[in-house]
């Protein structure tokens, strides 16, 4: 199976003006807040503009052996007013755009996780868990930040630079003329800039992506990675991970630094040559010693915003990256949806019907055989069925096609009648209940684990539930637990032995009420005294439930009331235990493959219940 990366090509990536338009029907509402934002953002650079015209105003007229002394006391207060205002419009900037940015940032990361719900299960199995971690947390705080800040100070910046440009030139031409020939070599920078910043800033994102796969997964296979002693190998590995994205946040370093370099280097170049010019000119009396004054006082102001743009522009182009690797997610199809007018069976009694169904992973190489080629079945209402077969033969994929977990490629399969793709997605997955080999439990109390899937039921109910399902499923240890069934368990029930799990998962779908019951060898870990117990329970619990249980002991096929036997893709035969055992040869071969696998001391076989 292979997992998705997260390294897409740069080519075929959209422009940024189609990646930005997408985020639109998002920043709408709070497109208010942020042109204020701006404004305030825009009149700040403005105040900050006008501190040099004061200046050239104080040269010409006051420092002027003519001028008024008393006029320094209201320059001074100017500037200083000037100065006020400036910090007090940055203050109410931040005010007006902070919060939305931050509500948006919630908005867009809680659709995603909405969004990796839906997706269907073929897409978790391609996608590494750190892509999908990093795309929901720190791809979407990247984009607040420059939606708080970033989007705000490039127009900001540029609004300011054009408007110190014209007051340059307003000074003099000639100096702004010189100052303006810097903006041609640092436009050619920006393009090279642009291409390259952008390759660094996918390859690092993606790479950040992995490393974070790479944790979970030795966070996930700690008692692995101890038990065989491969700590120094996972670490080797992970260092070697962290060095290459070290490297490549260098080179996006080095690339914005060689950018900053250009950026601040040009205009200081264009000013020493201007300073020349302007003495010159100043000497021949064409230009006023105030007026040189405001052009090299605006030329410093200006010195700010051209070298935020070069970062600016580094931090949009992170952004956009950023944006790119969220929408491939949020362009990811639902291929597993509810009809648009579902169906809904007259007289619900739990048949299980599979009819011709052929099914392929979608990322099966093509030349592979089909997982299932053409299985025909039939589970009874309320009957208790066993599949077996040998490993690899297609058991648990055919339980997940049940419940639409994966999509049958052809055929149907039917419960009451109705093919599954006909029903209310919602309702066929509280009509049928599943438990996996893999018990997954989730980071919550026991009791909320249990009735994760109940039916909504008042709370009197809904504990009489909780109790039914904890007894049937043998799992009362739970309730000598520290704080009883109200326990939290670790993260996946790590802190139960795999035997409690297996009986919690249990409970589970006992208490979820179903009509159908998928279990895929789900008390594989209890001992087969327990096993018993449990199965004997959840005949008189279930009665009634149609049950189809993949089971990897004979222990577990007696218990059922027939036997469904898969081979090659296909259904084999069916019967009870014992007529298969009389009449069907690869049974017996099965069978006793399994029987080699369980304690001899603790089975019986043959046909007839254990002792
Ligand atoms: N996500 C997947 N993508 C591609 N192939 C898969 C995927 N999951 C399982 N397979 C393949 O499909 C086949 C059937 O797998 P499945 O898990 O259904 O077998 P099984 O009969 O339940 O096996 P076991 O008894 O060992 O649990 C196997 O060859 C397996 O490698």
């Amino acid at each position: 199976m292979a997992v998705q990366l997260g390294h897409a090509p740069t080519e075929g990536t959209p422009t940024m003006g189609r990646t930005f338009a997408r985020l639109l029907p998002f920043v709408k509402p709070i497109m208010p807040r942020l042109f204020f934002g701006f404004i305030c953002a825009l009149a700040a650079g403005i105040v900050a503009l006008t501190i040099p015209q004061v200046l050239a105003w104080l040269v010409n007229n006051v420092l002027h052996p003519e001028g008024n002394s008393s006029d320094v006391w209201l320059a001074v207060g100017l500037v200083a007013g000037l100065g006020a205002l400036e910090a007090a419009l940055v203050f109410l900037r931040r005010q007006f755009v902070i919060t939305p940015a931050a509500r948006l940032e919630t908005q867009m990361r809680v659709r995603f996780y909405e969004h990796l719900q839906r997706l269907p299960v073929a897409f978790h199995e391609r996608w590494g868990s750190g892509q999908l971690l990093s795309r929901s947390m720190s791809d979407l705080s990247l984009l607040r930040r420059w939606l708080a800040f970033g989007s705000l100070m490039l127009v900001v910046s540029t609004v300011t630079v054009l408007t110190g440009l014209v007051l340059m030139f307003n000074s003099s031409w000639v100096l702004g003329s010189i100052y303006l020939v810097g903006a041609i070599p640092i436009t050619i920078k920006a393009f090279h800039f642009r291409n390259t910043y952008k390759t660094a800033s996918r390859l690092s994102q993606d790479q950040a992506g992995d490393l974070a796969t790479a944790v979970e997964e030795s966070v996930h296979g700690i008692r692995v990675i101890k038990a065989f002693g491969r700590g120094r190998h996972m670490y080797d590995g992970f260092n070697s991970r962290a060095s290459q994205l070290r490297d490549t946040e260098v080179t996006k370093a080095r690339t914005l630094a060689s950018f900053l370099v250009f950026i601040v280097s040009i205009p200081e170049t264009a000013l020493g040559l201007g300073l020349v010019a302007g003495l010159w000119l100043t000497s021949q009396d064409q230009l006023s010693i105030g007026a040189l004054v405001a052009f090299f006082a605006t030329a410093t102001v200006l010195a700010g915003p051209v070298e935020n743009m070069g970062m600016l522009l580094g931090m949009t182009l992170t952004t956009k990256t950023a944006l790119d690797r969220h929408f491939e997610v949020m362009d990811a199809e639902n291929t597993i949806t509810s009809p648009d007018d579902p169906r809904r069976p007259a007289d619900p009694v739990g048949e299980l019907v599979l009819s011709n169904v052929h099914f392929s992973f979608p990322d099966a190489a093509g030349t592979s055989a089909p997982t299932l080629r053409g299985v025909n079945l039939r589970v009874r209402p309320g009957e208790t069925m066993a599949l077996v077969g040998m490993t690899g033969t297609g058991k648990s994929t055919l339980l997940q096609l049940i419940p639409r977990l994966h999509e049958a490629t052809s055929g149907r399969v039917l419960i009451d009648g109705i093919d599954v793709r006909d029903w209310d997605l919602t309702e066929l997955r509280r009509c049928v209940a599943v438990a996996f080999e893999d018990t997954i439990l989730f980071s919550a109390s026991i009791r909320e684990n249990v009735l994760l899937g109940a039916p909504e039921l008042p709370e009197a109910h809904l504990g009489a539930l909780l109790d039914e399902a904890i007894d049937t499923a043998q799992a009362g240890f739970a309730r000598s637990l520290p704080n009883g069934l109200d326990t939290v368990i670790g993260e996946e029930g790590l802190s139960l032995s795999g035997g409690q799990r297996q009986r919690i998962a249990l409970a589970r779908a006992i208490a979820a009420k179903p009509r159908i019951l998928v279990l895929d060898d789900p008390l594989s870990a209890l001992d087969v005294r327990t096993e018993e117990t449990v199965t004997e329970k959840l005949r008189t619990t279930l009665d009634g439930t149609t049950t189809l249980i993949v089971a990897h002991r004979p222990s577990t096929v007696m218990l059922a009331d027939r036997v469904a036997l898969l081979k090659d893709g296909a259904i084999h035969d069916v019967g009870t235990h014992s007529e298969l055992l009389a009449g069907n040869t690869h049974y017996r071969f099965v069978i006793a493959s399994l029987e080699d696998e369980e304690d001899p001391d603790t089975t019986t076989l043959g046909g007839g219940p254990r002792s």
